[in-house]
Parts: structure tokens; C-alpha cells; sequence
């Protein structure tokens, strides 16, 4: 049967260009979690200056953390090297596969490489000698070869020559890059058929962005000429950081899914990397730039939920059972975890004073239950929530004092009640939110949201204040946005809130919405009680009261408590002794109830 190698390259390239900071557990997490899904190289890290990419300045923590897959004799985890000082700092790091870069161009030569092509070539000269005749690999890439955007178009003579200098260096492969995803299969075509009249197709790799969505097209051409490797990034991660208007490398779910359909075979199980994309995506916050992968994992879950009712092995499964079906809201119960879903859908969800009251009443009630440790707050219908009732018969329209009094302090108590209770409380934002809905979502720990959601405060549009709003508003989107939100009343975007750190995942559909909800209530179970609560603590007393001394007598008391130490520290700590990652805290709480 037809087969090609894909060779990730999320890790390095994918990971390389991303702002923010990504800890070194997750980087290894992710290695992991694609060679479970069945991908034999994956390109983990690299040894450039950490001027140049600081987010991958702890390659050698990277490389420790894999230390027990890099021996494998059918895995490879090569590392990027620029030149003999990455080189040694790679080999100390227990790398047994390097590549080396350079470009088929003068212009992105000087701004990717600091130095011409010719001294890139020399210097990559000089990493192959050193590892020639040892058993570390040598890989090299070349970029730019469609066109550079400081030069323009790239003669396909020139990728022969460097090609070829390359491969006489001694790499085993050469990975063609095109940077800036300029390319088109009329361009692959013309340059391949120049580079294969004189190398072989084996030797060759394709590397191909997708800024044009031209990069399965490219796959594809470079397929049907020979070519049986190719890169590609898990959620279309990353781009270069020297090629302007490059972005998006071509996604592994996208490629993986194309060559299954085609009956050839690449090795990778199609739908637990849609998952691993879609657990990076919401690590980083960032929406997947696969096609493949959403629609995979949506199409699944819809199609096993219509005919079974369950979510397929592989995502954490949630029974759900109805606790209570109130006219105007849902609550359920699936473990330790809670669900309140609004269900006022005819009215946008519009909060009655007798909703508040209750909805106050339920997160009162579960903060004095130890068996529940997860809240999350929902809602049915094309609204999450559209603020207070303003009908002619809501709270809004009542003109007596007691009324308004009771108006405030329901809105007041609500929000107060979820940012006191102990239990992490997630909003999953099912549609747009309007004045008092976007308090009831910024009042919540956590944030998830459908990708077409909104947020307006819409008050001032009416003659009314965000007034209680404010308390929770401003804490989570700072003052700048929350003034000119207000002052201008317009549908603040999902993807901008996202990009602030105000929302913690988007999903494109329900279903999709359903499968983040289950892995952040995932997360959350794998935290502890006490501590997550405690934590809570210290976010309150840090916003609050920042830099008093009874933020410093809070902390004080919260560490030494912990360090005492305290029953969880305990359980935990022998937990992870004993060489249990993921603490089943469920048991611990059953111990202590029963004690
Ligand atoms: C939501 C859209 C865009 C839909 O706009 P649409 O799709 O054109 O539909 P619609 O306007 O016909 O709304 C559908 C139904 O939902 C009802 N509805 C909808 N919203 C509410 C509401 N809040 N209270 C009571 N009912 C509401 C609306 O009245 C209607 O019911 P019907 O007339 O068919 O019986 C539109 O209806 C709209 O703009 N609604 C107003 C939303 C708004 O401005 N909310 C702010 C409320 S004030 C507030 O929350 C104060 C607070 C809490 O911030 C104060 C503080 O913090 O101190």
C-alpha cells in the first residue's frame, strides 16, 4: 500500500512564533501526546540564540523531558542547529537527529540566518563534519524556495545548487521550504522537475505553508512527482518569524486527513490528532488554523451523540442527570460536577429578580457541599444571556425603592456568590451576552465560548449604567476596553476577548463546545479542592487588595497552611512519589468525608 512519512514540525516551527509564554511541561505534553497519535518524527525543539526565538530558549529541558523516547529506533525527534555551538549544546541534550537551515535566497538568508547563503552553507558545512561518522542524523532545510519576499522569485537552479550542497554535506534529506506559502502547484511542478532531474525523489521532503491555502495543493502535486515526505504542524502552528505576511504552516490533521482519504498511508490516527490540535489550540488560546481537525471532532461528536447519546472513548465521558427542571433554568449533576443551564430562551435568557435569587441560591447551596467541585453555567437558545429583565413587567420597569433594592442586591449577591464559592465555576458561553450577561460570564473563573459569541454592553444604549457589572467587568478586561466598551455599547468580538485572556477557549460549534467544556472540567478534576479554592482566595485578595498588608498576611497564612503541610499536600506530594501523575483527588475527598 502507497505510504508517506509526515514529519511534525509543531513543536519547533510550530511552536517558535507564538507569543505567549508556553511552559516547558506543555511543550513535552505535546511531543507525547502526537506520538500517540502514531507520528515517528517529530522535530522537538531547537538550539538557535534565545535572542532570536526565546520561547524555545529551554530546548535542553525539551530534550530531558523526552529522554526516555529519543533512543527509539523507529522514532526521531531531530532538533534545529544554526551552526556548531547549537550543535554541541544540541548533542549535550542527548539529540540524536539535527537539521540544519539555510536559504536558497540572499535577502532571507541575511535576516533568517545573519549571514549569506554561502556562509550559511559553510557553517552548516561545518555541523556536518562533526557529526559525520557519528550516529546522529543530519537533516537540512532550505527556504524560500518559490520566491523570497526580500528578493522575489527563487530560480529553481538556485535550490538545485544548494540542494545538492547540502546532500554532498552529507544529509540524508532536504526538507524544500516555501516560507511564505507563496506557491502554487505550477510553481512545485516547474521547481521539482528541476531538483528531481538530478536528485532522487527519497531524498527530498516538502515543506509548504499555507498563507495562500495553497499548501494541500502542493502536497498533492509534489505527491503525484515522487516526493513521499512531508512537514506539516499540528493546528497549522506557527510561520516564520523572518517572512513577513507568512503564517500558518500546513496542519498535520489537514495533510493526514487528505493522504487517508487518498488510501495512503501515513501511520497517524486521524481522530486523536484532531484532539491533540485541539487541546494545543486551547493551551495556547488560539483558534485551530486545521480545517480537518474541528470538523473531525465535531462531526464525531454530533454523529455519537444522535445515535447513542455518549462521547466516543478518548474524550473524558459526562453523564449528565437532571437535578431540577425549573421553568427558567436546569440544573444537573454528573459527578462531582454542576450544570445550571438558563432556560429562558424566548426572553434572551433576561434574569427575573426570581432567577437571581435562585441561581444565588444554588451556588450558595453547592459552596457549602464538598462533593461538588465543578460549576458551570450555561444556557439554551440563541442567547447566553441578555442582562437584566427590562419587559415592561421585569425589575428594571418597577419604580418603587424596595424594588430597585432588590434589583441591586440580586445582581450584587449572584455574582458575589460565584466569585466566593469555593468551587472553580465556568461560563460556557453558548451566544452573545448583553449588559448584566456579560457580568454573569466575567463573574466566573473560567471562559469558554462559541466563536460567534458577542459582548455588549448595551446599557448605555438605553439609559441605563453597567453599574454592578463594573465590579467584575473591570477586573477581567481592565479599564481602557471597559470604558470605551461601555461608552460605545458595540458587540465586543469573541476572538478580541480571547486574545486579551478574558476568555480561556473558543469552539466553532456546539458540539465542539461541549468536547472544550468536557476538557477543562477535565483539568479542573485534576486539581485539588482546597488548593484550587484557596487560589481563588489569592486572586481575590490580589485584586482587591493589592499590595496591603492583608494581601501579604493571606498569602502568608495560605503558604504556611500548605506547607504544615497541610492533608492535600500530603496526599498529593505521596501521590506524586509514588509516581502517580495525575492524583485522583475524588478519592481523597471520599477519605476525608468519611473521616
Ligand atoms: C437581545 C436582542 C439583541 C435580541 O434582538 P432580536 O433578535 O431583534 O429579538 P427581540 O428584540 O425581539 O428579542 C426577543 C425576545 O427577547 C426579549 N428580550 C431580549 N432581551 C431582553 C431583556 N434584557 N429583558 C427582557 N426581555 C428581553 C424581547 O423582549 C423579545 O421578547 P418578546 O417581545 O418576543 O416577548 C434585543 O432584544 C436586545 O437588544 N435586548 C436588550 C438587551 C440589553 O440591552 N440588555 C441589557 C439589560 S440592562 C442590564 O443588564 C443592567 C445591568 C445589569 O447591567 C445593570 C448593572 O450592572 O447595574
Amino acid at each position: 500500500m502507497a505510504s508517506v512519512r509526515l514529519v511534525e514540525v509543531g513543536p519547533r516551527d510550530g511552536l517558535q512564533n507564538t507569543k505567549s509564554v508556553i511552559s516547558t511541561a506543555t511543550k513535552i505534553e505535546l511531543i507525547r501526546r502526537l506520538r500517540s497519535c502514531g507520528l515517528k518524527t517529530i522535530e522537538a525543539t531547537s538550539f538557535v540564540s534565545p535572542k532570536w526565538v526565546p520561547q524555545l530558549a529551554d530546548g535542553a529541558q525539551v530534550m530531558s523531558g523526552i529522554g526516555d523516547l529519543i533512543d527509539s529506533s523507529d522514532e526521531s525527534y531531530p532538533v534545529l542547529v544554526p551552526n556548531l555551538k547549537g550543535l554541541e549544546a544540541a548533542l549535550k541534550a542527548g539529540a540524536r537527529e539535527v537539521a540544519v537551515f539555510v536559504s536558497a535566497s540572499e535577502g532571507f538568508s541575511r535576516r533568517n540566518n545573519n549571514a549569506s547563503v554561502d556562509e550559511a552553507l559553510k557553517r552548516a558545512g561545518e555541523v556536518a563534519r562533526r557529526v559525520k561518522g557519528t550516529n546522529v542524523k543530519l537533516r537540512g532545510y532550505i527556504s524560500s524556495v518559490i520566491a523570497c519576499p526580500f528578493d522575489g522569485p527563487t530560480h529553481p537552479n538556485q535550490v538545485l545548487k544548494v540542494t545538492q550542497t547540502l546532500l554532498d554535506m552529507g544529509c540524508y534529506e532536504i526538507s524544500l521550504g516555501d516560507t511564505t506559502g507563496v506557491g502554487t502547484p505550477a510553481q512545485v511542478k516547474r521547481l521539482l522537475e528541476t531538483i528531481l532531474a538530478s536528485v532522487p525523489a527519497s531524498q527530498i521532503a516538502g515543506h509548504f505553508h499555507d498563507t495562500y491555502g495553497q499548501a494541500l495543493a502542493n502536497v498533492l502535486i509534489a505527491y503525484q512527482m515522487g516526493i513521499r515526505v512531508f512537514d506539516c504542524s499540528i493546528a497549522g502552528l506557527g510561520g516564520c518569524p523572518y517572512a513577513p505576511g507568512a503564517k500558518g504552516n500546513l496542519a498535520t490533521e489537514d495533510v493526514a486527513y487528505m493522504f487517508e482519504k487518498m488510501g495512503v498511508q501515513t501511520g497517524v490516527k486521524l481522530d486523536m490528532v484532531a484532539e491533540v490540535g485541539s487541546w494545543i489550540s486551547g493551551e495556547l488560546n488560539i483558534p485551530s488554523a486545521s480545517r480537518a481537525g474541528p470538523a473531525l471532532l465535531a462531526t464525531r461528536n454530533r454523529t455519537a451523540r444522535d445515535t447513542t447519546g455518549k462521547i466516543p472513548a478518548g474524550v473524558p465521558t459526562l453523564k449528565w442527570s437532571v437535578v431540577k427542571d425549573h421553568e427558567t433554568y436546569l440544573v444537573e449533576r454528573a459527578g462531582s460536577n454542576m450544570r445550571i443551564t438558563l432556560a429562558r430562551p424566548r426572553n434572551g435568557n433576561a434574569l427575573t429578580l426570581a432567577m437571581l435569587s435562585s441561581l444565588t441560591q444554588l451556588i450558595q447551596a453547592a459552596a457549602g457541599d464538598k462533593e461538588i467541585r465543578c460549576i458551570i453555567i450555561t444556557a439554551k437558545g440563541k442567547y447566553f444571556c441578555t442582562g437584566m429583565d427590562i419587559s415592561p413587567s421585569g425589575a428594571t420597569s418597577a419604580s418603587d425603592r424596595q424594588a430597585k433594592e432588590d434589583q441591586f442586591h440580586g445582581l450584587r449577591n449572584l455574582f458575589d456568590a460565584i466569585d466566593n464559592a469555593p468551587q472553580t465555576i465556568v461560563a460556557m458561553i453558548t451566544g452573545p451576552c448583553l449588559g448584566g450577561g456579560v457580568g454573569l460570564a466575567m463573574a466566573c473563573d473560567v471562559r469558554i465560548a462559541i466563536e460567534t459569541a458577542t459582548f455588549t454592553l448595551s446599557e448605555t444604549k438605553l439609559g441605563l449604567v453597567p453599574a454592578v457589572i463594573s465590579k467584575y467587568l473591570i477586573r477581567e478586561w481592565g479599564i481602557p476596553r471597559s470604558r470605551e466598551a461601555m461608552l460605545t455599547a458595540r458587540p465586543v468580538g469573541c476572538q478580541e476577548l480571547l486574545d486579551a485572556g478574558v476568555i480561556h477557549g473558543v469552539a466553532p460549534d456546539a458540539a465542539s463546545l461541549i468536547t472544550l467544556m468536557e476538557d477543562k472540567i477535565f483539568r479542573i478534576q485534576q486539581c485539588a479542592p482546597g488548593a484550587s479554592a484557596q487560589a481563588k482566595d489569592l486572586v481575590r485578595v490580589g485584586w482587591k487588595l493589592p499590595g496591603s498588608t492583608k494581601q501579604d498576611a493571606t498569602i502568608s497564612d495560605i503558604y504556611y497552611h500548605m506547607t504544615q503541610p497541610s492533608q492535600e499536600a500530603q496526599y498529593g506530594l505521596a501521590s506524586f512519589r509514588a509516581g502517580n501523575r495525575n492524583v485522583d483527588w475524588s478519592k481523597m475527598t471520599r477519605t476525608t468525608t468519611k473521616l
